[in-house]
């Protein structure tokens, strides 16, 4: 006879939530749902969370936060006060300013939950580190869009027209009305690279300015280009027709250094260009290049490449650039806006909300999130059985998912349910705190390959899920039970009334509510064993909650599930593995 009980100290009791990750002192607010009725509950009071505000934030997102939370406004330090300031916080808020990078998750030993980058640009926060220490990062992407905008069609009008250098050189002293003759803008073309939210904007008022406005942007909407009568052309296109460039796009590994010698080379000569996006985009020695040989005639620049730039960067003092210090998103109506935006997110994120604006982390609705609520807790907890079903030595390392509904298999959004399935997984057999964000990191990390499969049944489509079955491959079971005919080891489950509940182990049809914890015996298929296992437990005053038996046929073998209230201590498993009838039994933790 077979008789397991699982390691108790590996096993974290978990609550079943969408929660991301709340810091121990803080209220940790989930989405659950209790006999079929979502609710928002307040799970534990403690002392508020720490956010650390790196750089200048807006009054109106400072109160927000201090409402949540203790607000520590740290502005200016270097990156050494930085490392010994994070262990100390449960969210950091910082603007363009700040390298977020490796080291600063590495010093935070795990207790930074969430980066808010008070802005759009993440390129200054390292997202591979933040999602390897299951950190959220969210940002702000809408606040600063039109302050964005105005400030690249501000900086054109005045490249145009020579203004930055005119007012030097009158407050110098000089009266040089013929020194500075401009451009006109009307009539010209103006090629928009990267037309998303900013770019869009630039090219609406540009058109109101009677430019003529193409935009090259691979991801873009043919649709939302028509609808303010732009044309998309290729990059190539774009660059050769323009007499004005305006660069719209995020700094990523394929638009570093995207203007550069070869490309300047294409350009029409006397091409003047615009840059309020990232300074990395341009390839700033051969845009000096560029200059000095009159390809390009004139540049006017919010980013740079190192900000601030060094005093003698050549680019910044030369004549025919303008420059401004990153000033795009620096309205008073931008600041206000975005420190919101961030602030907001930022305290969803530390009440374990999901976030509409996170960066590393699935989005989901609402509303969906609402739907699939009961089935992330089938899910993770399916995954915790059937993990701790596994016989030592073996290692998890192919697990497939089936997810059967009477929908179509595109209807279904499975992020977050995988998500909770690899937390089920992991957690039990590590110490490996596995969230949103890191769920499919730490997976891979550790070798773990997840296969999911969608099975369109008959049925309503009412519920978007009608059974989940988790499969762990090329294992043995401490319950050999669990294995299915082609070894597998194999625990299915459904959601009832809002309840989930397992309904299979390995062949067996089972019926119980996925609470408390559970014993499963194996036992030879005879009267009297429900009353026997039942007295047992209740010697022990260990409350039975629930009771099923599957059977292979009758008086053959069946597979007895008992959910339990209380841990049974080892004596009381003991004796269930005594008595007679029963040949092989588990205890597990949900
Ligand atoms: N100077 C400032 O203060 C300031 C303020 C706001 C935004 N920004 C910067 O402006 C840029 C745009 O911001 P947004 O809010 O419009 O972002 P967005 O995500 O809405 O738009 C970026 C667009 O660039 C496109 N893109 C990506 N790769 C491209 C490529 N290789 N070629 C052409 N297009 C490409 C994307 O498809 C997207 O449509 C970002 O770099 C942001 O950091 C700067
Ligand atoms: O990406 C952005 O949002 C802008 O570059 C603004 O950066 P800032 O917050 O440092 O002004």
């Amino acid at each position: 006879m077979a008789a397991t009980t699982s390691q108790s100290h590996l096993l974290r009791p978990t609550l079943p939530s969408l929660r991301l990750r709340c810091p121990s002192s803080i209220h940790s607010v989930s989405l659950r749902r209790t006999n079929g009725t979502d609710r928002i509950s307040s799970l534990r009071a403690v002392s508020k969370p720490t956010i650390l505000v790196a750089e200048k934030l807006g009054a109106a997102g400072l109160e927000l936060l201090k409402e949540f939370g203790n607000v520590d406004c740290s502005y200016n330090m270097s990156p050494e006060e930085l490392c010994a300031k994070v262990p100390l916080c449960d969210a950091l808020i910082v603007r363009s300013g700040t390298k977020v990078n490796r080291t600063v998750f590495e010093s935070s030993a795990g207790r930074l939950r969430v980066v808010g980058r008070a802005g759009v640009g993440i390129d200054n926060v390292d997202l591979a580190a933040a999602t390897e220490h299951g950190c959220l990062v969210v940002n702000a992407p809408t606040a600063n869009t039109v302050a964005a905008a105005e400030h690249g069609i501000a900086l054109m009008a005045a490249m145009a027209r020579n203004v930055a250098q005119a007012d030097a050189a009158l407050k110098a002293g000089k009266w040089q009305r013929n020194k500075y003759v401009g451009v006109s803008l009307v009539g010209k073309t103006l090629a928009i690279l990267g037309f998303g939210k900013v770019g869009s904007e630039v090219a609406r008022r540009a058109k109101g300015l009677g430019m003529h406005v193409v935009a090259h942007d691979p991801y873009a909407s043919a649709d939302r280009a028509r609808a303010i009568a732009v044309d998309l052309v290729s990059f190539e296109e774009a660059i050769s027709m323009a007499d004005f460039i305006s660069l719209h796009m995020p700094l990523t590994p394929s638009t570093d250094k995207m203007l550069n010698d070869e490309t300047f080379a294409k350009m029409k000569k006397g091409v003047r260009i615009v840059n309020v996006a990232r300074g990395g985009v341009i390839d700033e020695e051969a845009l000096v290049r560029a200059l000095d040989s009159g390809i390009v005639a004139q540049a006017a620049l919010d980013v740079f490449t190192k900000e601030p730039p060094a005093a003698d960067d050549k680019l910044v003092l030369h004549e025919n650039v303008t420059v401004t210090p990153h000033l795009g998103a620096s309205t008073v109506e931008a600041q206000e806006g975005v420190a919101i935006e961030i602030a907001e997110a930022v305290v969803g994120a530390l009440k374990g909300e999901l976030s509409a604006t996170a960066v590393n982390a699935p989005m989901v609705s609402a509303e969906v999130l609402s739907e699939l609520a009961p089935y992330v807790e089938l899910a993770e907890k399916l995954a915790r059985l059937a993990v701790q079903l596994v016989a030592g030595g073996g290692g998890v390392k192919s697990v497939k998912v089936t997810y059967a509904s009477a929908r179509s298999p595109d209807d279904l959004d499975t992020r977050v349910i995988r998500a909770m399935i690899i937390k089920g997984l992991i957690e039990p057999i590590s110490s490996v705190f596995v969230n949103l964000v890191n769920a499919d990191f730490t997976a891979k990390q550790r070798g773990v390959r997840i296969t999911e499969e969608r099975v369109q049944i008959d049925g309503t489509s009412e519920s978007p899920i009608e059974y989940i079955q988790v499969l762990i491959a090329q294992v043995n079971s401490k319950f050999p039970s669990a294995e299915t005919e082609t070894g597998e080891i194999s625990v299915a489950g459904r959601v009832k009334d809002g309840i989930p509940h397992l309904t299979k182990v390995g062949s067996f049809q089972v019926d119980v509510s996925l609470e408390g914890s559970i014993i499963l015996c194996r036992q030879v298929d005879q009267p009297g064993m429900i009353g026997a296992v039942g007295s047992v437990l209740g010697e022990q005053n260990v409350n039975v909650s629930f009771m099923s038996v599957g059977r292979s046929a009758p008086r053959k073998h069946a597979v007895m599930a008992i959910g339990v209230d209380e841990e049974p201590s080892k004596e009381t498993l003991t004796k269930i593995g005594e008595i007679p009838a029963i040949e092989e039994f588990v205890f597990l933790k949900l």
